[in-house]
């Protein structure tokens, strides 16, 4: 009698053989979505230096101490300060200087005035905005303003030497953007993994070519390389390859290369052409899972740098459902998540039904179900059979019912896996 592995056993076999890929420094753009590896230190204070938060007029906070719309403070405008003006004009008693939002602040200025405060130095009335480029020779001030008024201070938003991202994290735009403020052109992480889809079977033809007798479309190449990169992989799809060892053991060889991954799907059963079984006799483990679908499963670690390799079921819906629960926390392991985040959410739902639904005793079976979050239920969505891509097409969650179930019936609370 064949041995026969859990869904948990199996799951559990491959993650132990997978480790994290080496950390790479990679461009910003290209780090987004990986895991940081070191804490990434800010090297200098940020912002740089003081600058202002309005456009309006640098001053000195006695000057405008008693201002007021009838009393105004009236000031020499001494000059027009840009963001990303290097040379600045000193601001002495008596005197402004025009400051766009951005620009550092001059010496002797202690605080900044929005120019909505002011007249904007045209001698009328408020001002709603800056008039052209000529500065004019003096402003008149409306307010007070207080010590550090509109100001950014040098060093507000994060400090020399303090943590800017956290080993661990997952770089998203806002923590590039973060690497990007400080001035780092590149982050430690690891890589995207890169993934080798390969479908096998004799009977597979390329989606855009007329169908001869006895062939199908290849679905799992597709299916499989978008859920790979749906994970975060780098993945390409390979022609599907015919039923024959030797070619399929020559592509192999071919693909290693290019691959921290490999997925093949079909090919694994007991048939007389059973061609992935065949070609990795003695270098991958093809076993039979207590579940359904995705009974036939293979895995080995191939070549020099024993790249792990899936050998999925050829049926769509075990295919991947087996990608979903093996291949997608292999995937993630292999980029550094944390045990937390290789898996798929999973959450509890009332099932919603006509009829019972039989499940197979001794099998964990997964059905393809719709998820409703509003009310926590699930329904079933097309059968069990694992041939059924278009209902597939229309589920968004997996019903998982457990191994000692036989039958689920309407309200019956069971664990589901979501797809989103
Ligand atoms: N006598 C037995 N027959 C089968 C058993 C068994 O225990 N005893 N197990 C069944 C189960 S369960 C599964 S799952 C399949 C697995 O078969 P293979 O992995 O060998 O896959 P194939 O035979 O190559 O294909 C199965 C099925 O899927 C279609 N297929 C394959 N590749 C693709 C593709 N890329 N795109 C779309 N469809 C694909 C293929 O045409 C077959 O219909 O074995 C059962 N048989
Ligand atoms: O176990 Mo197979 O993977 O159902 O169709």
């Amino acid at each position: 009698m064949t041995d026969v592995w859990s869904v948990d056993e199996h799951r559990d076999d491959v993650l132990r053989a997978v480790r994290p890929l080496d950390p790479i420094e990679l461009p910003l753009l290209d780090a987004a979505g990986c895991v940081l590896v070191e804490d990434v230190i800010v090297p200098a204070p940020l912002p740089p230096f003081d600058n202002s938060s309005m456009d309006g007029y640098a001053v000195r906070t006695a000057d405008v101490e008693s201002a007021s719309e009838r009393f105004p403070a009236v000031l020499t405008v001494v000059g027009d300060i840009a963001a990303g003006s290097g040379e600045l004009p000193v601001v002495g008693p008596g005197e402004a200087a025009r400051i766009m939002t951005g620009a550092p602040l001059p010496p002797g200025a202690q605080a900044v005035v929005p120019v909505e405060w002011t007249d904007g130095g045209t001698g009328a009335g408020p001002a709603d905005a800056m008039t052209g480029r000529d500065h004019g020779p003096e402003v008149r001030v409306h307010r007070p303003a207080r010590a550090g008024a509109h100001i950014r201070a040098r060093g507000s938003d994060a400090a020399a030497g303090s943590v800017a991202v956290p080993a661990g994290t997952i770089l998203g735009p806002p923590q590039l953007g973060l690497l990007a403020a400080i001035g780092r052109a590149t982050a430690p992480v690891r890589p995207r993994p890169r993934v080798v889809v390969l479908s096998t079977g004799s009977e597979l033809a390329a989606p855009g070519e007329r169908l001869e007798p006895g062939q199908i479309h290849d679905a799992n190449g597709y299916m499989l390389t978008a859920a790979a990169r749906d994970a975060g992989a780098v993945a390409y799809r390979v022609a599907a390859v015919a039923d024959d060892a030797a070619t399929l053991r020559a592509t192999l060889e071919d693909q290693l290369v290019r691959a921290d991954l490999v997925v093949t799907s079909g090919g694994v059963s007991v048939g007389a052409y059973d061609v992935v079984k065949e070609a990795l006799a003695g270098r991958a483990e093809f076993r039979r899972l207590a579940m359904q679908p995705g009974k036939p499963q293979g895995f080995g670690l191939l070549g020099p740098a024993r790249t792990p390799l899936f050998a999925l079921p050829g049926n769509p819906v075990s295919a991947y459902v087996s990608f979903e629960l093996f291949v997608r926390p292999a995937l993630r392991a292999l980029a550094g998540h944390g045990e937390d985040a290789l898996h798929r959410p999973r959450t509890t739902a009332r099932l919603v039904t006509d009829a019972p639904l039989a499940s197979p005793a001794g099998k964990r079976q997964y059905l393809r179900g719709s998820y409703s979050p509003a009310d926590r239920t699930v329904r079933p969505v097309g059968g069990p059979s694992s041939h059924l891509v278009a209902a597939l097409a229309r589920a968004d969650a997996l019903i998982e019912i457990p191994e000692t179930v036989t039958e689920a019936a309407a309200g019956a609370e069971l664990t589901v896996v979501l797809l989103g």
